[in-house]
């Protein structure tokens, strides 16, 4: 049986010739189809291999009856509908490494030529006027660049500007102190880092967390003539906020490779001089394109002729007999994960995970990468998934143990999860009720009854009458509905906990209410 591959993107020739020579597989190359047609094509199609111009949206998978692998030939997966893929069983694939180092590349390319405003002084000359004057730059040795997301790109971005004898500060939820002092950087909050930085560069995911993570506000914050760039995602930056502080000479200038709509043309920071940007071309180098296209050929191949993927983007397949045993604690495990890292503070260096009662009997490595899926996807998005959780959890330095106990408490089976960090350990725990569904029912060392679904509010604060009215009150004049209340205490007049689930998801502005209370330690919203 022959397997029909379909390309849709512009793929390099010699990277795609693991497929077209495999016996098995038949190639199709069509890089100009439409939507439409593309959504007609996809039903003979057992794989179909991307860059990033094709939209595979959920229409087209659910055309394509036959497909069974998606190859994105680069990182970013974001012009894939993920969840699409997942409910049709599709399992998607990228090539993560083989465009870090281009990208890296491209990333001191535009820095140097914003610090140097080399494009504005080409683009002169080439319109006939010599003018010196215009395009005096700055030099980048002494200065301080600010990596936000210290990935595989922003890492090799920091080493290179190290070599150009910059200093370098970071954030990224992973970093810790050991880690910064290996790499020779100073590390921060985000806030720390722009207030610190002359120039800015970001690389993380486009995520619900990072999108518009820098702002009106944070440009605020920032030196008066930092310069800034972005080769990661359009949307990481809010773009009409950076028109406002180029306008405003907050900021000096901004080096674009990506857009927040792509392509860009007629986009309106495109119309400022202090602009300089490349059509999304951090990729676009001849070597980048081959390692991609072989790494996702050769992906591709393995996956068409055995069943098994090395760079799994989406849900892995388990084995049906272990599947019907723990399918029913997939819920619960990844809730505690989600539930447990928004209590989290600092960085995360080790996740314990116990197994007991009936868990301590089965096979839970599925569910420990659940449950380190839900911890990691605040930060990771949809970087991480069941079958790379481990895998990143490793790349970030975090230890995991999972261990099988005795103490189930009362309980036929209990899954408890325990996160540290050098502020110290928070631990969250849960069950499966019989005939009843998921339960938390114990969070650090207070018990709890709590059905981990919805819109969740944490509140730790002081054990005293007229704590848990106000808290009540507040929210009703804001007419925010309370569905459920649970409270406990670890000794009298002590910390205790309120924690509530409510119609909606809480804004800053409501949560600083309830954080201003009288009493009142801590408020977290949580959305599991
Ligand atoms: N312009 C282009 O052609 C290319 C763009 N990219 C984009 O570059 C970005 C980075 O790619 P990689 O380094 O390969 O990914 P990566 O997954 O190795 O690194 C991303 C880092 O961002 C960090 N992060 C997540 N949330 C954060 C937050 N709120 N604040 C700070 N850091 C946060 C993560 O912990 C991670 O370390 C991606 O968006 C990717 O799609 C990648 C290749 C080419
Ligand atoms: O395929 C491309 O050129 C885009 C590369 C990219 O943005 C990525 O790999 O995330």
């Amino acid at each position: 049986m022959k397997f029909k591959v379909l390309i849709s993107d512009p793929l390099s020739e010699e990277g795609i010739l693991p497929l077209k020579e495999a016996e098995n597989v038949e190639v199709v190359v069509a890089t100009d189809l439409s939507p439409d047609e593309l959504a007609k094509t996809i039903k003979d199609f057992d794989a179909l291999l991307v860059r990033s111009q094709t939209k595979v949206t959920r229409e087209i998978i659910r055309n394509a009856s036959k497909l069974k692998i998606i190859g994105r030939a680069g990182v970013g997966v974001d012009n894939i509908d993920l969840d699409a893929a997942t409910e049709h069983g599709v399992i998607v694939v990228n090539a993560p490494d083989g465009n870090t180092n281009s990208a890296a590349e491209h990333t001191m390319a535009m820095l140097m030529s914003l610090a140097r405003k080399i494009p504005q002084a080409y683009f002169a000359l080439k319109n006939q006027k010599w003018d010196r004057k215009s395009h005096v730059g700055v030099e980048l040795k002494g200065k301080t660049l600010g990596v936000i997301g210290l990935g595989r790109i922003g890492a090799e971005v920091a080493a290179r500007a190290q070599g150009q004898r910059m200093n370098i500060i970071a954030y990224d939820p992973f970093l810790t102190a050991e880690k910064a002092e290996k790499m020779g950087v100073d590390y921060g909050t985000v806030e720390d880092v722009v207030k610190k930085a002359d120039f800015i560069t970001v690389h993380t995911p486009l995520l619900k967390e990072t999108k518009h993570l820098i702002n009106k506000d944070t440009f605020k914050l920032m030196k008066d003539g930092v310069q800034i760039v972005n080769c990661a995602r359009g949307g990481i930056i809010d773009e009409d906020a950076l028109y406002e502080a180029i306008v405003t000479k907050k900021v000096a200038g901004a080096a674009l490779d990506v857009f927040e709509e792509e392509p860009a043309v007629n986009h309106k920071l495109l119309e400022l001089h202090e602009v300089i940007a490349t059509p999304h071309l951090g990729a676009s180098t001849v070597e980048a394109q081959e390692n991609v296209a072989i790494d996702v050929s050769k992906d591709v191949l393995n996956f068409l002729t055995t069943g098994l993927a090395r760079n799994p983007v989406n849900l892995p397949s388990v084995p049906k007999e272990i599947m019907r045993r723990i399918e029913p604690y997939f819920h619960l495990s990844e809730k505690l994960g989600i539930f447990l890292t928004n209590l989290t503070e600092g960085v995360i260096e080790e996740i314990n995970i116990y197994y007991s009662g009936e868990l301590a009997e089965v096979e839970v490595a599925p569910l420990t990468r659940n449950t380190i899926k839900g911890i990691l996807k605040k930060h990771l998005g949809e970087h991480v998934n069941d079958v790379n959780a481990s895998y990143m959890a490793e790349k970030k330095g975090i230890t995991v143990n999972e261990q099988k106990t005795n103490t189930s408490k009362g309980f036929t089976n209990l899954l408890k999860v325990e996160v540290k960090t050098k502020e110290g350990t928070k631990s969250v725990a849960g069950t499966l009720l019989n005939g009843l569904g998921a339960r938390i029912v114990q969070v650090d060392t207070y018990s709890v009854d709590l059905v981990p679904e919805g819109h969740l509010v944490f509140i730790r604060h002081k054990d005293q009458p007229g704590a848990i009215g106000r808290v009540g009150s507040t929210l009703a004049d804001q007419q925010i509905n309370i569905a459920t209340m649970q409270v406990g205490r670890s000794n009298v007049g002590g910390e205790a906990i309120m924690l509530l689930t409510i119609d909606k998801h809480l804004d800053e502005q409501e949560l600083e209410q309830l954080d201003q209370l009288a009493d009142i330690y801590g408020v977290t919203a949580i959305n599991l």
